[in-house]
């Protein structure tokens, strides 16, 4: 539905020049390749600066890629100018961080505006924009103005908007990020139930991984305009590929090994040291008794530094930092067997034994 093939896009910093005289650049976006198929919900997660918006907003075209082809729903977006693009445009859907509303204009009259662009009557606009108003929960609210609504009200509006063009495609560019968190969760809750109702396929952009663990089917990490890692969901948070990718679990399941331990960790082990390791496991190992059949089985002990239960849309995952103690031959043992159940198995390091 959404494809990305070979996407680069370099900015032209006006006015300001390097040593040489040339214009300084920025390369936002690197080679990027990409697809989206029909009925998926995919986010895009990267710092700030990374090409978040860059990517998000060349795939309507609001920036043109400097090189790269880009097709949405069988269309190429890139072969396209003028009134054809228009009309393209008018199967993608977008909302914004900051709603983007008219405040002169009611609930009603935002979301019938682009029905009106496109020249619509005013009955077909009257019987496309009632549903699309109940679909999103504001319609007692059709005659008020975005001044007297909340920010979730607003993104709402944002939403039926976005959704009058019957688009098959809806780009969300951190369309949570000025809410709190009840907020979010409603407004996430709105956008899949849509994505289910609808058919419609979502590509989000977002820093929050709460964002990518509610409602995304599959993640994309970027970094520095280059797509550094992609996965699925239940996987991505599971067993990350990059360091970046574990650390943005790590800072949003909040599990590192203490702060005393991590300064004794070395990276080699010795004859006198135990592993330190992150485990992660899912599907029939969360409700195994791994830890017990590692003592029995093994013959070592096992120190839980940290656990967590997770609950990833319909997948539990348990998380764990743990030491294992023993001699290296059982730990060794330990760590086969524990790989040979399914789990996800990190060694973060090793710690010199105090016994
Ligand atoms: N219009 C522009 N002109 C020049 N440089 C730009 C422009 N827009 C973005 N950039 C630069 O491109 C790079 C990527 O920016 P972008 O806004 O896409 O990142 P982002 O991941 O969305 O960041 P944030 O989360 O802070 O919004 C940054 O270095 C930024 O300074």
């Amino acid at each position: 539905m959404i494809r990305l093939h070979n996407v680069s896009k370099t900015y032209t910093l006006k006015g300001r020049r390097d040593d040489g005289g040339s214009p300084r650049t920025v390369q936002a976006l690197k080679h990027i390749d990409f697809h989206v198929p029909a009925g998926r919900i995919h986010g895009v997660i990267g710092l700030s600066g990374a090409g978040k918006s860059t990517l998000i907003r060349c795939v309507n075209l609001l920036e043109r890629p400097t090189t790269g082809i880009v097709t949405v729903n069988g269309q190429e977006l890139t072969a396209l100018s003028g009134p054809a693009l228009n009309a393209a445009r008018h199967g993608i859907g977008m909302i914004f961080q900051h709603f983007n509303l008219l405040t002169s204009r009611t609930v009603f009259a935002n979301v019938a505006l682009p029905l009106e662009l496109m020249g619509m009557r005013r009955g077909e606009i009257r019987e496309r924009v009632t549903p699309l108003l109940e679909l999103v929960g504001l319609d007692d609210k059709a005659s008020q103005y975005p001044a007297q609504l909340s920010g979730g009200q607003k993104q709402r509006v944002a939403i039926a908007r976005a959704l009058a063009s019957r688009p098959k495609v809806l780009l969300c560019d951190e369309a949570t990020s000025a809410l709190d968190p009840q907020t979010t969760a409603s407004i996430l809750a709105l956008l899949r139930d849509i994505n289910r109702k609808l058919g419609l396929t979502i590509l989000l952009i977002t820093h929050e991984m709460e964002v990518v663990k509610s409602i995304c089917h599959r993640v994309s990490l970027i970094s520095d305009g280059e797509l550094v890692e992609e996965a699925e969901v239940g996987d991505f948070f599971t067993a990350p590929q990059t360091r970046l990718g574990r650390d943005f679990l790590n800072d949003f399941l909040k599990l590192e090994p203490p702060r005393a331990l991590i300064d004794r960790l070395e990276e080699n082990p010795s004859r006198h040291s135990h592993p330190v390791v992150r485990l992660a496991f899912s599907g029939d190992a969360v409700s195994t008794p791994l830890i017990s059949r590692l003592a029995r089985e093994c013959g070592v002990d096992v120190s839980i530094l940290q656990a967590k239960v997770e609950s990833i849309q319909e997948r539990t995952l348990g998380l764990m930092i743990a030491e294992l103690m023993g001699s290296s031959d059982k730990t060794r043992e330990a760590l086969d067997y524990l790989e040979s159940h399914d789990l996800h198995v990190e060694v973060l390091g090793h710690v010199q034994r105090n016994d």
